[in-house]
């Protein structure tokens, strides 16, 4: 039976850590890391996931501000908000929820975050940084999922990680994150030929495609490190992973929950950023 990488235990680590290193920093320099979320509508999953953000601020110790904007903001409004938390010295990391409603260009808020700010590494400056190697900040999923496996012990070179799914949030800088770990790396996506031949070759397996359940054992290589990214609410309201949790857990040697995988590091790794960025902010960086 696989080992289970508990991601609520891990995040819990880094979380406490967080707090002792904030405690230095605010008898330091006399201010705490703050963190802006800002969420547009009333997507019920949303809600849920700005909430636990919150609570990790608080229990860290930093400074946060919620700004819940109803579903007819226009795209402008938004933009001022941006400009103004941008401008804000209490203010050292913005965090935008995506999805944002059909009416507002996504990508032009994104533009509009000082990369400074942008906790989620989703601003073009940052996501080429990712890329060349050099940065400030890691994507809160990908830096989670390589927080997980480095806990698990596990040495990436040379290893053969596929990655199934290629968004700009996890998928992309999730390869590049394993790449610079000396790992070969497969990104596999909805026009892929033969997904399983694939990823039974897979010594590590990353999936992120929002299908529930759909690797179940067929698609593991016996011994396989398994990550779950996916997050599908079931009819019966179960939440379930990409993964088929019961019959890959026979093959992996270690493998990811959903709950309590993936998703608590990507709450834990913002915090990490947002500490970060207030360092940065304080030391003019
Ligand atoms: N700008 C932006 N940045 C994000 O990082 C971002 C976003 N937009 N939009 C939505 C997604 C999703 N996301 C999750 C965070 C934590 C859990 C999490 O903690 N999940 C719990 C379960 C939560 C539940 O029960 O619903 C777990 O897996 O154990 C899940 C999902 C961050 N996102």
């Amino acid at each position: 039976m696989a080992k289970i990488l508990d991601g609520k235990a891990v995040s819990q680590r880094v979380k406490n850590a967080l707090k002792d290193e904030t405690e230095k920093f605010v008898e330091k320099y006399g201010i705490k890391p703050g963190l802006a979320v800002v969420i547009v509508g009333d997507d019920p999953a949303s809600r849920v996931y700005v909430n636990s953000k919150k609570k990790a601020c608080a229990e860290i110790g930093y400074y946060s501000e919620e700004h819940a904007l109803p579903e007819s903001t226009t795209e402008g409004e938004l933009l001022s908000l941006v400009e103004k938390l941008n401008g804000d010295e209490k203010i050292h990391g913005i965090l935008v929820q995506l999805p944002l409603p059909k009416h507002i260009n996504e990508e032009k808020i994104i533009n509009a975050i000082n990369p400074k700010k942008d906790v989620d590494a989703f601003h073009p400056v940052n996501v080429g940084k990712i890329m060349i190697g050099n940065f400030d900040f890691l994507p809160c999923t990908p830096a989670g999922v390589m927080e997980l496996i480095n806990e698990a012990g596990i040495d990436l070179t040379g290893k053969n990680c596929v990655v199934v799914g290629r968004s700009n949030i996890v998928g992309k800088p999730q390869a590049m994150l394993l790449l610079h770990k000396n790992a070969t790396v497969t990104i596999c996506h909805s026009k892929t030929k033969n997904i399983k031949e694939i990823t039974k070759n897979a010594d590590v397996l990353v999936a992120a495609v929002g299908r529930a359940q759909m690797f179940d054992g067929d698609y593991i290589k016996d011994g396989a490190v398994v990550i779950d990214v996916g997050m599908n609410r079931l009819e019966n309201k179960k939440l379930v992973g990409d993964v088929d949790f019961e019959s890959a857990a026979k093959k992996a040697s270690c493998i990811t929950p959903v709950p309590g995988g993936v998703g608590p590091m990507t709450i834990a790794m913002l915090m990490k950023n947002t500490l970060t960025a207030a360092k940065n902010a304080v030391l003019g960086k």
